[in-house]
């Protein structure tokens, strides 16, 4: 089965990480980090600098591929490409996708007011730490869930493997 292919990346800086609001779309109503679906053509780091500039009007060098998450079930069968970066160019911008979008203290993150995922994998994310994660949901709800930290060279090695 070929699953849809995603990015989702998280800007950081100290202790805080910058969320946006959906407001179109999948996962319309929650907040998320930037990200969406990788184009023909392009490859997943290009797809997440492109997603990231559109959603936010950032523009980035080099990001972390700090984590990958396969979504089994409902609502979507997807594989989501997590990257952290703490260096971003240009002015930050709401966009037709997200809006609006808001710095997060680490302790303060929305958790109630986002994907139910989000309070698994977020910790490692939030940490730098690598991770993969499989999660399953059944309609709205999770019903099984796998996540392990991983160093950054499995990481690579998981990444190589899928594309
Ligand atoms: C189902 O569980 C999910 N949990 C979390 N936390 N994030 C998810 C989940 N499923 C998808 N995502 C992320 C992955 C992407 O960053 C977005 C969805 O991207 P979208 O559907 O908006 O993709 P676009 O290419 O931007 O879509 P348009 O056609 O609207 O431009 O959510």
């Amino acid at each position: 089965m070929k699953r849809k292919v995603y990015t989702l990346i998280f800007v950081k800086k100290h202790n805080e990480v910058l969320l946006g609001l959906k407001v179109r779309g999948f996962g319309v109503g929650l907040w998320n980090g930037f990200g969406g679906k990788v184009e023909t053509g392009e490859s997943i780091h290009e797809g997440a600098k492109r997603e990231l500039k559109e959603e936010s009007n950032l523009n980035v060098n080099s990001l972390e591929h700090v984590g990958i998450i396969t979504y089994e079930g409902d609502p979507c069968q997807s594989v989501v490409h997590v990257f952290t970066t703490y260096n971003t160019a240009g002015q930050l911008k709401v966009s037709e996708e997200m809006n609006p979008i808001t710095w997060y203290k680490f302790n303060d993150i929305p958790y109630q007011k986002m994907w139910p995922d989000a309070k698994l994998w977020y910790p490692y994310m939030l940490q730098d730490k690598y991770f993969v994660a499989v999660i399953k949901y059944i309609g709205a709800k999770i019903s099984e869930t796998f996540i392990t930290p991983c160093d950054a060279n499995k990481i690579q090695t998981v990444f190589k493997s899928m594309v």
